[in-house]
């Protein structure tokens, strides 16, 4: 093997092996290598790329750091639309939305429930298993090219597991802790702070500076793909768990639900354990889990029938800035 091949050899292992460390971490939320450890083999890929810039590739990890200044944002026009969830307020409410489906479907219906995670709604792109473009929501049909500041976000795979050319969406968010460190530094470097981390999460992403996006630590939860085609799953649940085998983040506390009974535990299960969550939700999302029958049941104008979302009560709004102390 020559010199040449040796050193592209070298990069190629870093680099699988950075990645493989990143996805337990972000995506497994199991770190197995410690820090140090990590570090050094980052350095000595920093230093095979310094010396032979064209073993640099899009996927390898020292790319996350950003640094591309952006004129603006392309526009980009959702092939499928990204549609909006009609919001419930009570258990009423969620016995007449299961009352419609069972009308349309008959008895035999689960439910998966998720957290309604209060992030940015975003829609990823891959070709044979490599990322390509990045887009917010918009207005459900076009929205904005953040593809470089994606490239940023550590939980999103630059490859994927399995060669596949799919459309995911899921929403981008700012842990907490994260957002509570930024309004720190903000306010003492006499900065306007961000009222809450959606908002952060939402001015991180689109700014222009891609630098600037790689230190706000954002995370994302897939929750869906555009289209189920590569991928042979039947139903939301496994869907749920095939993301995450190919190299996504995804939610954890997703459960299977057969009756309203079970979904409104639920609810009030996390309703209380809202605050101790490392990551802001405003409710729930309660879906039919099989997805022929939510073709069956289809799509309003604007939302699905198939899937409706449960808003907590206003008045919990997020009270976590008073365990930090304020200069005043
Ligand atoms: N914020 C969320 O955590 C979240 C949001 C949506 C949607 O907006 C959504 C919109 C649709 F048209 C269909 C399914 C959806 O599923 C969703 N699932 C989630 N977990």
């Amino acid at each position: 093997m020559t010199e040449q091949s040796s050193i592209a050899e070298q990069a190629r292992a870093l680099r699988d092996q950075l990645n493989q460390y990143a996805y337990q971490y972000y995506v497994m939320d199991q770190p197995t290598v410690p820090d140090h450890l990590y570090d050094e083999q980052y350095a000595k890929l920093v230093a095979i790329e310094a010396a032979h810039p064209e073993l640099i590739t899009p996927d390898s990890p020292t790319q996350r750091v950003g640094g591309l200044i952006q004129e603006g944002f392309q526009k980009v026009v959702h092939d499928v639309p990204l549609y909006s969830l009609n919001d419930v307020f009570n258990q009423e409410e969620i016995i007449a939305f299961d009352q419609r489906v069972k009308k349309a479907l008959g008895d035999q219906v689960t439910y998966v429930c998720e957290l309604k995670i209060d992030g940015l709604s975003i829609s990823l792109k891959y070709q044979e298993g490599r990322f390509v473009q990045g887009a917010t929501r918009g207005d459900g049909t076009i929205g904005e090219d953040i593809t470089e500041n994606l490239k940023t976000v550590r939980s999103i795979p630059m490859t994927l597991k399995e060669p596949l050319s799919i459309e995911v969406r899921g929403e981008c968010f700012m842990p907490k802790s994260s957002f509570v460190k930024l309004n720190t530094e903000r306010e003492a470097a006499g900065l306007d702070v961000f009222a809450n981390p959606r908002n952060a999460a939402a001015g991180s992403l689109r700014n222009l500076d891609t630098s600037v996006t790689a230190k706000r630590n954002l995370d994302t939860f897939l929750y869906t793909l555009a289209d189920f085609g590569p991928l042979e799953v039947s139903d939301q649940y496994t869907a749920l768990a095939e993301l995450q085998k190919i190299g996504f983040h995804t939610n954890p506390e997703r459960r299977l639900c057969q009756n309203v009974e079970e979904i409104w535990a639920y609810i009030e299960e996390f309703h209380d354990k809202r605050s101790n969550l490392p990551y802001e939700i405003d409710g729930v999302v309660i879906k039919v889990n099989d997805f022929s029958q939510q073709e069956d049941l289809g799509f309003t104008i604007k939302a699905p029938r198939w899937a409706t979302a449960y808003k907590f009560p206003p008045e919990e709004a997020q009270t976590y800035l008073e365990d930090i102390e304020w200069t005043v």
